[in-house]
């Protein structure tokens, strides 16, 4: 791991004076950096129309060979990401040391500060981020002492929107599976809304570059989740690893979510649906804004292979883990982290799909 100052006391940077990218932003991108690099016409990131009587099957086919797809009909007011978006964006505008005020605690998951996961990496990454777990009231109000509520306000509605769409997209991912009814996930609750899961609000903001081609803006890596919904301004930069093709960009395209399925998905699903590996690129122009509903099991319930995937030509792949000991697990072994729950090597041919993944460089 490089030896560099921790997030708690190394100073964030005003990026608007950074006139030229500091080397401490470098990143030595290798030749292989896009291999195997992606044509302009190469494939692209499904996109399933909820309303569609085909939505089940294209979700699972979308959820077995990408771990990725784009929706539309969502059903979330369209409004409402305008309102998010011009919460966040003056979140980031505010001076540096104000937004310090609401700044992360080293042992701590909410507040402003660097990507979690920079410290796997010896080089900075060219972004932002607020973290969001409960409500958002305290931090805000350290933020705009006089005008808070809005803001709170607007945060909490999103995620209300984003908890009842996780919850129908859990069932159309699961159902794609066989698994349809409410008693096969216990701790959907009893009217099977899923209404105990936790989750996490995850504003990123990535500033314009002076030098966006030796820049990262969040590194790669997969989402430690069940599922994450991925809203982005029109600025593109979200770039996904397809098994076999490449990286692919996933452009912007309006009212359209993207969803990723996260590790926990990965271990519930057995091996079926591998949690994407992606990054996200940043513009010498444009800023650019996105927002992540990191979407988990409520802190108590132990996510394992599902009962329905696992007979005895498929052993169950990993061990009962819960959110919190996988975060955990992520943050010490980072993309090592379904290693560590794994149960068994593979017997008769069957590959864990992201295995594939465990080759791919970090840093
Ligand atoms: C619930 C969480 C997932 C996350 C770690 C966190 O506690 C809150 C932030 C999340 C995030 C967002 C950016 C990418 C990521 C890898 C990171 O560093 O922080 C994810 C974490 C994750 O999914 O492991
Ligand atoms: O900004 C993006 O497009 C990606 C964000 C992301 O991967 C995350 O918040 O986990
Ligand atoms: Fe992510």
């Amino acid at each position: 791991m490089p030896s560099r100052l921790s997030d708690a006391i190394r100073p964030h940077p005003d990026f608007t004076s950074l006139q030229e990218l500091p080397d401490s932003y470098a990143w030595n991108h290798q030749p292989d950096y896009d291999y195997p690099s992606s044509s302009d016409d190469a494939e692209s990131v499904p996109i399933i129309d909820l309303n569609s009587p085909n939505a089940l099957q294209a979700i699972g086919h979308a959820c077995k060979t990408w771990g990725v797809f784009q929706i539309i009909n969502h059903g979330v007011p369209i409004g409402l990401f305008d309102m998010v978006e011009s919460t966040s964006r003056t979140l980031f505008s505010l001076p540096v040391n104000q937004k310090l005020k609401a700044a992360r605690s080293p042992d701590g998951i909410s507040g402003y500060g660097f990507a979690r996961i920079s410290s796997f990496f010896s080089k900075l990454m060219w972004s932002e981020g607020f973290t969001i777990v409960g409500s958002p009231d305290e931090h805000f109000r350290q933020l705009w002492p006089h005008d808070y509520i809005h803001h709170c306000d607007v945060i909490k509605e999103y995620k209300q929107e984003m908890n009842k769409l996780a919850g129908s997209l859990m069932w159309l991912m699961l159902g794609s599976l066989g698994i349809t009814a409410k008693q096969d996930i216990k701790w959907a609750g009893p009217k099977g809304d899923f209404n105990e899961a936790s989750a996490a609000l995850q504003l990123n903001y990535y500033p314009a570059c002076p030098d966006p081609d030796r820049a990262m803006g969040l590194a790669v890596h997969t989402d430690s989740t069940l599922l994450t919904i991925l809203y982005q301004n029109n600025t593109s930069g979200l770039q996904v690893l397809k098994e076999g093709v490449g990286w692919i960009k996933v452009p912007p395209v309006p009212d359209t979510l993207v969803i990723n399925v996260g590790d926990l998905m990965h271990i519930l699903s057995n091996g079926s649906f591998p949690s994407v590996l992606h990054r996200a690129m940043v513009n010498r122009t444009h800023h650019r804004l996105s927002i992540a509903y990191l979407y988990g099991p409520p802190s108590s319930v132990k996510i394992s292979p599902h009962p329905k995937l696992v007979g005895p030509t498929q052993p169950p792949l990993y061990r009962p883990v819960t959110w919190n000991e996988y975060l955990d697990a992520k943050a010490k072994h980072f993309n090592k982290a379904l290693s560590w729950v794994r149960v068994c090597v593979p017997l008769n041919g069957l590959v864990d799909v992201n295995e594939h993944n465990n080759g791919v460089k970090v840093g």
